[in-house]
C-alpha cells in the first residue's frame, strides 16, 4: 500500500476520496499529515500524547482520534474507559472529510467494536501509509486490549503496511511462546509477515541479555513477499540502561509512519528513526516525570529554549560571527582531518598508481551507496531551506548525486565487480547524516553535509594538481579518475554550500552554532574513515 502510484494521476477529480483532494504542491512531503488512532495516556508518556510528540519531533503535523481513555501514570494503568465506537467513527470521518492524510499510526484499540470501526474507516479511506502497533498489554502488565478482541486485531493486520509488535505481542499474534532470543524473534517475525502478508518490525526492546544480541538492542524489518530489498533488514542499536522507556513502542511506530510518509522507504525510515529514539532514551533522565518508568525525551534534539535565550542575552548580537568567520573556523577545525586524509595509503596509492584495484573498486561501490543516502539528506535540506535559492541549490545537488551514482554504476563499476553490500563506514556516515537531517535544525543539517563537498573538493584538487605536475601520464592506472577531479561545476557548488552554511550560522543561536560545528567535525572524521575503509574492508 505504499504510495508508489498517485491515484490522482489516473482518476478524474470526481472519483477521488477526500484524502486525495489537491493540496499545496509538495506540502505532504515537507510536513506529512499524520493521524494517530490510539488511546490517551494522561501522564503524557505513551498513547496519543507520545504519538503527537513523536510525529512533531520527526517533522510531521500530528492529528489524533482517541479510541480509549486510560487513567495511568509512570507506575501503571489504573482504569480504562472505551467510549462508544460510533464516536470514534465520527472523529475519523471529521478528519478524513476535511484533511488529506499522508500516514496513519494505529495504537491501543481497546475492544472489538473499536477495531471494527477502524477497519471500516480504513477500507473507505485507504490511507497511503498505515502503521499498526498491536498494543495489547502495557509493560506494567496491565491489559490495553480485551482478550476477546485478539482475533479481531489479528484480522486487521493485513490492512497495515507495517506492524510493530513487541516480543510478547508477536507471540500472542502467532499463538506461540515468547521468543527466547533474537534468532527466534526473527523467525517469529517471518511467520507473522507470511501470515499477514505485510512487513513486520521485530523489536529487540524486551530481549533478555546475553542471547546473541550481545548488550545491544536491535530492531529488524521482515517481509517475506519481496517488499524490502532483503527478506530481513536488521538495524543494530545500542541498549540504553534506563528505567525511562515508557511509550517507546508508541513513539517508534508514530515516528516510522511520519518518516515513511516523507522518505517512502521503510529501511531508510528505520535508519532515521532509530538514532532519534536512542537519543530520546538517552536523554530521558533530563525529564523529571513520575516515580516509575518515566517517558522518553522526544525533543532531545531540539535546543533548550531557556539556555538559548539565556545565551543570546549574555552574549548579545555582537557574538554573531561576521560573514565568512564561521566557515573559516570550520575549515581550521578540519585541517587535522585533511592532513590525515593526505597521509592515508589509499590516497597515496591513488596518487602514485599503486593502489590495489580491488580497494579502488570497493571505494567506488561504497561511494555509489553513499551518494544515494547523501542525495536523500540533500533533498531534506531542500525541503527545509529558508529561501527558494537554497531550496533550488540543495535540490539540484541531490539530483546531481543520483546522476553521479548512476554514472558510477554505468561506467566505473560495470567493469569492476565489487561486493555491493553496505560497508560499516558508509553505514555509520549515512546514519550520522540522516540523524542530522532530523535534528530539527537546517544549520546542523547543512553543516553535516558540508565536508562531503568541501574536503572532497580540496582532496580532489590536490590530487589533480599532483597528477598534472607529474606530467599526467596516460599509463597511470587511475588517470581517468584523477581527471574527473578537475570539475569546476563541483568547485562552484562547494563554494555555494560553504556560503549557505556560513549564512545559516549567522542566523543561528550560539547553541545551534555549536551543534553545527560538532556536526561538521563528525562528518569530517567520517571523510577520513571513508577513504581508509577500502584498506580495512575491501
Ligand atoms: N533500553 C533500550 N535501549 C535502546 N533501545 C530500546 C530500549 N528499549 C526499547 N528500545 C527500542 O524502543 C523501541 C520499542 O521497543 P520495545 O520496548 O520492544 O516495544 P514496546 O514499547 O512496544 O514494548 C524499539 O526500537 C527498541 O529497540
Ligand atoms: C494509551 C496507551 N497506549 C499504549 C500504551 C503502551 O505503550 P508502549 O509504548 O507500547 O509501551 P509501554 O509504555 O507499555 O512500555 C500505553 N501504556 N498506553
Amino acid at each position: 500500500m505504499s504510495a508508489t502510484v498517485n491515484p490522482s494521476e489516473f482518476l478524474p477529480d470526481a472519483f477521488l476520496p477526500p484524502n486525495f483532494l489537491p493540496s499545496a504542491p509538495s506540502a505532504p512531503l515537507r510536513i506529512p499529515r499524520v493521524l494517530a488512532i490510539a488511546g490517551s495516556d494522561p501522564s503524557g508518556g505513551a498513547g496519543i500524547q507520545a504519538d503527537l510528540k513523536s510525529i512533531a519531533a520527526n517533522g510531521g503535523y500530528g492529528m489524533a482520534a482517541i479510541t480509549a481513555l486510560t487513567a495511568q501514570n509512570t507506575q501503571g494503568v489504573r482504569a480504562v474507559h472505551v467510549p462508544p465506537a460510533e464516536f470514534l467513527t465520527a472523529q475519523l470521518d471529521a478528519i478524513s472529510d476535511d484533511i488529506g492524510i499522508d500516514a496513519v499510526k494505529i495504537g491501543m484499540l481497546g475492544d472489538a467494536a473499536v477495531i471494527d470501526a477502524v477497519r471500516t474507516w480504513l477500507e473507505k479511506v485507504r490511507p497511503a501509509v498505515v502503521v499498526l502497533d498491536p498494543v495489547m498489554v502495557a509493560t506494567s502488565g496491565d491489559r490495553l486490549l480485551k482478550e476477546s478482541a485478539e482475533a479481531a486485531l489479528q484480522a486487521l493486520l493485513p490492512l497495515a503496511d507495517l506492524i510493530t509488535p513487541n516480543l510478547a505481542e508477536l507471540a500472542i499474534l502467532l499463538k506461540e511462546p515468547v521468543a527466547a532470543d533474537w534468532v527466534e524473534a526473527l523467525e517469529q517475525g517471518k511467520r507473522l509477515a507470511a501470515l499477514s502478508g505485510t512487513t513486520v518490525l521485530v523489536k529487540g526492546g524486551h530481549l533478555p541479555g546475553g542471547d546473541g544480541a550481545g548488550d545491544g538492542c536491535p530492531d529488524a524489518l521482515v517481509n517475506t513477499v519481496g517488499l524490502l530489498g532483503q527478506e530481513t533488514v536488521v538495524v543494530p542499536g545500542e541498549r540504553i540502561v534506563t528505567r525511562n522507556s515508557h511509550g517507546t513502542g508508541c513513539s517508534l511506530s508514530s515516528a516510522m509512519a511520519t518518516v515513511q510518509a516523507r522518505v517512502g522507504n521503510w529501511e531508510a525510515a528505520l535508519r532515521e528513526v532509530k538514532p532519534w529514539l536512542l537519543g530520546a532514551l538517552r536523554e530521558a533522565s533530563a525529564l523529571d516525570v513520575g516515580t516509575g518508568n518515566g517517558p522518553v525525551h522526544h525533543f532531545h534534539h531540539v535546543q533548550d529554549r531557556t539556555s538559548s535565550q539565556h545565551s543570546q542575552h549574555s552574549q548579545g548580537p555582537a557574538e554573531t560571527p561576521a560573514e565568512g568567520e564561521f566557515a573559516a573556523a570550520l575549515r581550521d577545525g578540519a585541517a587535522a582531518d585533511l592532513d590525515a586524509i593526505y597521509a592515508l595509503d589509499f590516497i597515496r596509492g591513488l596518487a602514485d598508481g599503486t593502489l590495489p584495484e580491488h580497494e579502488f573498486a570497493y571505494y567506488l561501490a561504497q561511494d555509489a551507496i553513499y551518494l544515494n543516502g547523501y542525495s536523500r539528506v540533500l533533498a531534506r535540506a531542500a525541503a527545509v531551506a529558508p529561501t527558494e535559492a537554497e531550496q533550488l541549490f540543495w535540490a539540484r545537488s541531490a539530483q546531481t548525486c543520483l546522476e553521479v551514482e548512476s554514472e558510477l554504476h554505468r561506467s566505473w563499476l560495470s567493469t569492476r565487480p565489487a561486493a555491493a553490500g553496505l560497508g560499516p563506514v558508509t553505514k555509520s556516515y549515512v546514519d550520522h547524516l540522516l540523524a542530522a537531517s532530523v535534528s530539527g535544525s537546517y544549520g546542523v543539517l547543512v553543516a553535516a553535509a558540508l565536508p562531503c563537498f568541501w574536503l572532497y573538493a580540496e582532496v580532489g584538487a590536490t590530487l589533480h594538481r599532483e597528477f598534472l605536475a607529474g606530467g599526467a601520464p596516460a599509463a597511470h592506472p587511475y588517470a581517468d579518475w584523477l581527471r574527473t577531479y578537475a570539475d569546476e561545476d563541483f568547485a562552484a557548488a562547494t563554494r555555494q554550500a560553504i556560503a549557505y552554511t556560513d549564512a545559516a550560522a549567522r542566523q543561528a543561536s550560539a547553541g545551534e552554532r555549536e551543534a553545527m560545528a560538532l556536526a561538521f567535525r563528525q562528518s569530517s572524521r567520517y571523510e577520513v574513515h571513508f577513504f581508509d575503509a577500502p584498506r580495512l574492508h575491501a
